[in-house]
């Protein structure tokens, strides 16, 4: 964005990693909704597309806002007139240096996951988010005892009643794999190597690093497929959910050996790790997953300098993606958006917004340097994402879980089994979100009623009425 707004700068993109992923397919669905690819891409065709770039491959070691200049891990000294932090988050894991306990972030994290799995027959998975949702699906093979908080699964995109509507797809087969996905793999330069509820249907384990050189850019969407996400047992899909629940106490097995607990050891087999749960139960497992969400890559960044951090660990900016330091914006996963926001908009580390918070911080810098107004961004009015869970197209718009409505909000529900749950969230007769499963096709009409906040009172229920065009009817 900077590179095309203003040709005549010289700009720099430092990154730590091999590759430069490129935003492609770019797809306006609506207003707000939007979908697109991402490829990695060789500097170069980055490099020619705009004449003005340059790409440096090397960690930033150092930030001196004072003197306005980055110091990078191959002992170079960049000065700038204005810089943008966009380096991202890295997992926040339950324990850190714990050769048992798993982080997935980037293709060698994923590569790590995939050759432990390739010899697992029990994992347990921890967290109820993103990264638990896709792998309880995906991972065959092995048996898989996921440990949620919460009463119902998915609480960070959805609610009981979605959660209860999903269930079923961890019991049945998986559907046949569709066509293959044509967007490129994220490899690196070598290929990837190819209360309860049962359903049954050599690097060091610190594979997620730490330090800034060897933190890759996260995955994404569809990151797990073309890759085997395969146990060494023959069943197919066996999920146990265990319910509001936390880890108590991760142990090996040599702990075990030395403890007087050996009857836990003939109660739950002989592992290499074990897992004590705050209900009471310990689960032996070849390897935990640690999908407990994200910290923001920070570090390099903060010392020496006076940056405002959010209570999340992000660098707060404000409606510019300005951070408190001065010429110093920041986007995506490393930042917290701290401005006035509006109502029917939050953020959540994705790659929608991430790309949203870059495009908008490249306009930003550009018109300060060419001292232009500009004004917060329409994408940020309306919560928007698109993506996929069970097999589901899954789209969430606005407060979609009724976030920070308190009591004062209502709720309609549609739901067909096995084919579409409908949510929609409304606050003195107007929506203010919805939750779309399946290929329902009222995201656009939604949006717009979103958005344009038209009292719904007298249409009550009949809003969900599924004889009734809704599209047609509002157009
Ligand atoms: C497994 C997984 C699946 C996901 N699936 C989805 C999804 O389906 N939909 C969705 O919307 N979002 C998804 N996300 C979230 C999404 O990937 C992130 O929100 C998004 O990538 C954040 O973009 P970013 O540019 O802020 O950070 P990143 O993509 O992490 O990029 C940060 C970059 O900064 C570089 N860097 C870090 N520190 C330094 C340093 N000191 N010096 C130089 N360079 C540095 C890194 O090498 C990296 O290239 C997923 C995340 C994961 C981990
Ligand atoms: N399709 C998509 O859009 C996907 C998006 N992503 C994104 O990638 C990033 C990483 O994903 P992920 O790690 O799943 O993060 P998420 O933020 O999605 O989920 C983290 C989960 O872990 C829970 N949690 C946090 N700490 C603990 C703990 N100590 N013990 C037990 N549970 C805990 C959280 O509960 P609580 O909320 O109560 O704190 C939450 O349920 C996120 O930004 C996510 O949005 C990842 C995969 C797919």
């Amino acid at each position: 964005m900077l590179s095309s707004q203003i040709p005549s700068a010289d700009v720099a993109l430092i990154t730590a990693g091999p590759h430069i992923k490129a935003v492609t397919n770019y797809k306006q669905v609506s207003r707000t909704l939007e979908e697109f690819d991402v490829e990695e891409q060789p500097s170069s065709v980055l490099e020619e597309k705009f004449p003005n770039l340059t790409i440096i491959h090397s960690a930033v070691k150092s930030l001196h806002t004072k003197s306005h200049c980055v110091e990078t891990a191959d002992g170079r000294v960049f000065g700038y007139k204005k810089l943008c932090i966009c380096s991202g988050a890295r997992p926040k894991l339950l324990t850190q240096d714990n050769p048992y306990v798993l982080g997935i972030r980037d293709t060698d994290s994923a590569q790590e996951f995939q050759k432990r799995l390739s010899k697992a027959k029990r994992i347990v998975i921890v967290g109820n988010g993103g990264i638990a949702l896709e792998l309880v699906y995906e991972v065959e093979g092995c048996e898989v005892i996921w440990a949620v908080k919460d009463k119902a699964i998915g609480n960070t995109f959805f609610d009981a009643g979605a959660a209860q509507f999903l269930i079923p797809s961890l019991e049945a087969d998986k559907p046949q794999a569709a066509a293959p996905c044509k967007r490129p793999r994220y490899t690196t330069e070598e290929a990837a190597p190819g209360g309860s509820h049962t359903f049954t249907a050599d690097r060091s384990s610190q594979a997620y690093g730490h330090g800034p050189t060897d933190s890759g850019s996260a995955l994404g969407p569809d990151w797990h497929e073309g890759i085997a996400l395969r146990g060494a047992e023959q069943v197919s899909r066996r999920v146990s959910v265990e319910y509001q629940c936390e880890v108590e106490k991760i142990f090996t097995s040599e702990v075990l050996h030395k403890s007087p607990q050996q009857t836990l050891r003939t109660e739950c087999g002989d592992w290499p790790v074990y897992v004590r749960l705050t209900n009471a139960k310990t689960f032996g497992c070849d390897f935990v997953v640690s999908a407990t969400g994200v910290v923001p890559n920070t570090e390099p960044f903060l010392q020496g300098n006076t940056f405002v951090v959010a209570d999340d660990g992000g660098l707060q900016v404000d409606d510019h993606m300005m951070t408190s330091e001065p010429d110093v914006y920041a986007a995506g996963d490393v930042c917290t958006a701290c401005w006035e926001q509006s109502p029917l908009w939050q953020q959540m580390r994705l790659w929608t917004q991430a790309r949203q918070m870059g495009w908008y911080a490249g306009r930003c810098m550009a018109a300060h340097s060419l001292s232009e107004p500009v004004e917060l961004d329409f994408c940020f009015e309306l919560f928007s994402h698109i993506t996929k869970f069970f097999n589901y197209k899954v789209v969430l718009l606005g407060k979609f879980n009724g976030q920070g409505l308190g009591p004062d909000h209502e709720l309609l529900v549609r739901c067909t089994k096995g084919q579409e749950y409908v949510k929609v969230v409304l606050s003195g007769g107007r929506m203010v979100g919805a939750v779309l499963i399946g290929e329902t096709d009222l995201e656009e009409t939604f949006e717009n009623l979103i958005l344009n906040q038209m009292d719904l009172t007298p249409y009550g229920e009949e809003l969900l009425n599924p004889d009734i065009d809704i599209e047609d009817y509002f157009d």
